[in-house]
């Protein structure tokens, strides 16, 4: 079986973080690790604080899981600070995993910061350049380019901008582009664009949306598929997902991983 890592926060809701992480892996028949970088009291409507790891004991997170169960890809989520950042980047560089995916998490759905602006910066030197993939959503992107994203010229001028700071391909993410009746994300390898798309689902249900389509592409990587269907693999498992997203909580409701889901979204991707 493969084996895959998630580096990132934890949501006590179990939508997002590395509980959404652990979910997507288990229902793409992958083993799930963690390494958790903050934990996070959350919910579907609200972050009440978060309290981040101490970068030693991150480092000794990733320490004990390449020693022992080397993973065959990596996804990094929430990294709430400069520290913790270089923690994960030093780790990273002396262990050298292949197909990292890096969910470039900021905010919440409900607009509370989960990362400190200031270490953009950080993330941007020493963290980007260890990805194979980057999926910014619109707002994220925003900060990483430096410029508002209007349309779809904007969006790919952002993913050039992106792709230049060193990893390898940049997944723009297309759900907060409300006003269309459809959900299309951009992939851009350094020389060509991707577009992958469905119908716009109408829910207000969409927690750990992010969490959980990088988590699936970084287990279609670990399942040995190309890059361009590792995408089209977890759009189909993200929008399935979206679906059948579960109405609990008194926001906006998490994405679900029940192992039909997956098996849909595959029917539905071929
Ligand atoms: N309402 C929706 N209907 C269909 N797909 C959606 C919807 N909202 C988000 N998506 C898709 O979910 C994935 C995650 O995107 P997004 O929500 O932008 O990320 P994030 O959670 O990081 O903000 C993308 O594939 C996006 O196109
Ligand atoms: C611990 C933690 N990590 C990441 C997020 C953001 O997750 P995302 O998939 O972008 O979904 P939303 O929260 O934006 O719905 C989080 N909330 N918590």
């Amino acid at each position: 079986m493969k084996k895959v890592l998630s580096i990132a926060g934890s949501d006590c809701s179990g939508g997002a973080g590395i509980q959404a992480d652990l979910k997507t892996f288990s229902a793409h028949g992958v083993f799930g690790m963690s390494v958790i970088t903050s934990v996070v009291a959350e919910n579907t409507f609200r972050v009440i604080e978060t309290q981040d790891v101490k970068p030693d004991i991150i480092e000794k997170q990733i320490e004990a899981v390449f020693e022992d169960l080397p993973p065959e890809a990596v996804k990094i989520g929430m990294l709430a600070c400069r520290e913790g950042m270089l923690a994960v980047a030093k780790k990273l560089k002396e262990w050298q995993p292949s197909n990292i995916v890096i969910d470039p998490v900021m905010y919440a759905k409900n607009g509370a910061a989960l990362m400190d602006p200031d270490s953009i910066d950080t993330l941007i030197a020493d963290v980007i350049p260890l990805a194979d993939m980057v999926t910014p959503n619109i707002p994220e992107a925003e900060k990483m380019a430096g410029f508002e994203i209007r349309n779809e010229e904007d969006i790919k001028k952002a993913a050039e901008i992106i792709h230049e700071m060193g990893c390898q391909s940049v997944l723009m993410k297309g759900g907060h582009s409300e006003n269309t009746n459809e959900a299309t994300d951009i992939l851009f390898d350094g020389t060509d664009f991707y577009y992958f798309s469905s119908p716009r689902i109408q829910t207000k249900n969409t927690h750990g949306t992010g969490c959980t389509y990088s988590s699936a592409i970084a287990a279609n990587l670990a399942n040995g598929l190309p890059v361009q269907k590792a995408v089209e693999q977890a759009k189909a498992y993200i929008t399935t997902a979206i679906t059948h997203s579960l109405d609990i909580g008194k926001g906006n409701g998490p994405t679900h991983h029940f192992y039909d889901v997956y098996k849909n979204g595959l029917q539905e991707a071929l």
